[in-house]
This record gives C-alpha cells, structure tokens and sequence, in this order.
C-alpha cells in the first residue's frame, strides 16, 4: 500500500537520484504542488531530466534549467517560455509512438488523481493518456490526491502508487476565449463538411470549440479524440453525440486528456459517458480506422502548395508539435467516410505584418507531408486535396489564400512544389 506523508515532509532527495527521468501528468493533470516542491529542492537532487506534456502551469521556468535538463514532445502552452529560451529538448514522436518511447526511460512518475467518493479508489483524473502505462513501469510513482480533481473511468491501481500526499485545492484551467470572426468563418465551413452519425476528433485552438457549437443539430454523432475540450462536453449534452454507431465504446466518449475549465471536470466526474483511455487506444490506427466517418479536425501554422503542412515551428521556435496530426489524419484516411481536415486562418500577423499561411515555401519542417495532406480549410473556403494533381493542388490551396496574396502566390509558384 501507499505510504501516506505531509507535502511538507516531501523530500525528493530521497526519492530521485541523480540522471534519473522524471515525468508528470500534462495541462490539468499536472500535480503541481509536487512539482513545484521538486522545483524548489532541485540543487539538494542533483541534475535530472524532466519528460513533460503541454503545460499549463509555471513549472517550465528557463531558470530551473540549472539542474533540470527539460524534453517533451511539443512546444505547447507554457512550454514555450522554454523553447524561447532555447531551454527545450524536443522528441520527435508521432503521439502514438510516445508510450513505447517512455516506457523503459520514465524513472519516477508523478501524478495528480482523484479518489472515489466512497473512498479506497483513485483514478487518473484529467489525463490517462501516456501516464497510464507509466504508472505501471516507472521505478517510483509519487500521488498527489487533490479533492478538487475529478474522478473518471481510468483507474489507477492503488498498489501502483508508492507515496501519496493529499491536498485540495483548484485545478488548472484552460479559458476559452470568444472566437474572433475569422475562426467562425472557418468553423463554419468545417461544420458544413460534417455528415450525421459522424465519429468527430477536435484538435487544439478555438477553432474545434466553434466547430463544436455548430454540431448541436446533427443526429448520432461520435466523439473519439485526444483532447475533451469544453466545446465538446457541451456537443455531448446537447444530445447531437450518442456514440450510438461506434463498433466499440458504443454509447460512450473516448478521450485522453481533459483540457478546458471547472465545467468540463465537473462533466467529467463520475460520468459513466465517457472513457478516459491511453494512447494505445484514443490514437490508434486499427481502432480509428473502424469509427464511422471519422472527422479529425485539426490544425497548422502553415500549409505550402503541395499541401505539405508545418504544425511545429513558427518563426524559428518550436511553438507546436507533431502530436496526435498524423495519427489522426492517417485514421481518418483509413476510415469509411472519413475526413482528414486541417483548418487554419489564411493570414498570422507578425510584427505588425500580415503574413499568408498558405505558402510557395514552409518556414518550418513539413511535419505532414504532402500524400498525407487531404481537405485544408481557411476562413475563404475548403481545399480538397485528395484527388488532385501537384498543380491542382495548387490552384485549389490559392483559391483558399488570403485574396491580397493570390496573385504573388501563383507568380512565385514552382512547377512541381
Ligand atoms: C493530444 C492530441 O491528440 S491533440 C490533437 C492532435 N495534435 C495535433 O494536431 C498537433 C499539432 N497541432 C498543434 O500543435 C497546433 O494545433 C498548432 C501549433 C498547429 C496550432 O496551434 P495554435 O494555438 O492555433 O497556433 P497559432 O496559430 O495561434 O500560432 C502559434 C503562434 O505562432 C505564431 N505564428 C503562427 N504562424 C506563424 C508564421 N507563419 N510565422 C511566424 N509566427 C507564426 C502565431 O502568431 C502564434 O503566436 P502568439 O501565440 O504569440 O500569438
């Protein structure tokens, strides 16, 4: 069984040895007095390495990196504060490759969890994602039960758990802010590609939320996805999603991560209507390819005329991520009826310049490569890419551009890119 102790008795020093990996629970999920507690006492560990997921809170402080050397597999969130510094090691990993990768190198796993009102069991909360199979590998797992944290379907066994310490207090949240009317515009076109009995998975941003608004009409929809934002709670009890049509998990959500605000953990809690699953399950090929209609909705810093897209890098920092884009583009290829959609606004401004998104050249890596890209929407209209030629391609992703920059677009284009 766990050995109970105060927050205040925690000393790392006697858990983490020095060149140990230290991985924590991301966004919400991420146990913050613990790791702000490992934080503090860094000097008395010695060096180590911290594996983290998108961050919510202030642990990636460049500062830190006096002990800690940080790697993750995305830029997302306060994680940027690091890549701006330089401060950021990056695992270049397909999110479904991410669980195999940490196996063998997660050495002391914390985590936030919840225990069960009628006391005795305790689930993962907010994240099961890649914590789930960690909890089970790593040499030390260290708990912290927050009161606050709500309980879902994926429980943690409590012979997993090594140290608990228990507190209560608020979970991150992450705010949506109003979508501004280029992001509706996109929704909007995105909504409109959406059949009934779709099976839906919604990436990061407004724009999945405001796609999510647009849904609450149609009939026995799915929701299958990395990410349960408060957009798609709010699908849920609209009663647009039944999950009815789903060869498994029928009647019930599957979601890997909640990421949003106090209303979307208390729609989680207890909620026998959705399944917090890992990666093995919300991000594989064989099961995305069975949901019906499967509608992954995601996005891109940049799309160039071939389709290629770059989701990492945005004027030379690795603000994104390769994540769960061509996990989910690749599922929904495969899946019948199926739709692999990247929505992006035309435009960013940068320094006071407008700049297009639809590019003759990426500025960054093409984390999706062009046999990879399919339907690419802009807040002027849907690209559909996938029975077109290079130059279709290109003629049908200008159409989509910013008009102020269709004419340098089609000048600058090189035959064959
Ligand atoms: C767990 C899961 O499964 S999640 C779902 C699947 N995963 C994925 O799809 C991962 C890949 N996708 C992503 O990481 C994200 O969707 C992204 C990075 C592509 C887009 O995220 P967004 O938050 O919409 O990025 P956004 O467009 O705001 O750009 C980020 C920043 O880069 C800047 N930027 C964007 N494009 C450019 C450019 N071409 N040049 C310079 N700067 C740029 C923006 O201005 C913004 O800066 P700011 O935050 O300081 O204002």
């Amino acid at each position: 069984m766990p050995s109970l102790i105060e927050l205040e008795a925690l000393d790392f020093a006697d858990h983490v040895l020095p060149g140990d990996v230290v991985c924590w629970g991301q966004a919400a999920a991420e146990p913050l007095p613990l790791t702000a507690r490992l934080m503090a006492q860094r000097s008395r560990v010695g060096g180590f390495s911290a594996f983290i997921g998108i961050g919510l809170g202030d642990t990636p402080d460049p500062t830190f990196t006096d002990r800690v050397r940080f790697t993750s597999f995305c830029g997302t969130g306060t994680n940027r504060r690091l890549a701006a510094a330089d401060a950021l090691d990056i695992l270049p990993v397909h999110y479904s490759g991410l669980p195999g990768m940490l196996a063998d190198r997660v050495d002391v796993l914390l985590l936030q969890v919840a225990e069960h009102p009628e006391g005795g069991r305790f689930s993962l909360s907010c994240a099961c994602d890649y914590v789930e199979g960690l909890a089970r590998t790593a040499r030390l797992v260290i708990v912290e039960v927050n009161r606050q944290a709500p309980f879902t379907s994926a429980e943690i066994d409590a012979a997993d758990i090594d140290v608990l310490v228990r507190t209560d207090r608020p979970l991150t949240e992450l705010v949506r802010t109003a979508p501004s009317p280029t992001e509706r515009a996109i929704a909007a076109h995105v909504a409109s590609l959406v059949p009934d009995g779709a099976t839906l998975q919604f990436g990061l941003g407004a724009v999945p939320d405001c796609v999510a608004e647009l849904l609450a009409t149609r009939m026995d929809l799915g929701l299958h996805t990395g990410v349960l934002s408060d957009g798609a709670a709010e699908l849920m009890r609209s009663g647009a999603v039944t999950n009815a049509l789903k060869p498994s998990h029928r009647g019930v959500t599957v979601a890997g991560t909640l990421l949003g605000s106090r209303a979307l953990f208390d729609f989680a809690h207890l909620n026998p209507d959705i399944c917090m699953a890992p990666i093995r399950v919300t991000h594989a090929l064989d099961v995305l390819a069975q949901l019906p209609a499967f509608t992954a909705i995601n996005s891109a810093l940049e799309v160039d005329l071939s389709g290629q897209a770059n989701t990492e890098m945005a004027g030379g920092r690795y603000v994104g991520t390769i994540g769960g884009a061509l996990d989910f583009l690749r599922g929904a290829w495969a899946s019948d009826g199926g739709l692999p959609i990247i929505a992006l606004p035309s435009t960013v401004e940068v320094k006071g310049e407008r700049r297009s998104r639809i590019a003759v050249r990426l500025s960054g890596p093409a984390t999706i490569g062009r046999a990879d890209a399919a339907i690419i929407v802009t807040e002027h209209g849907i690209a559909d890419l996938r029975k077109l030629s290079l130059a279709q391609r290109a003629e049908a992703l200008i159409a989509i551009a910013d008009p102020a920059f269709r004419d340098d677009l089609r000048e600058r284009r090189r035959p064959g890119a």
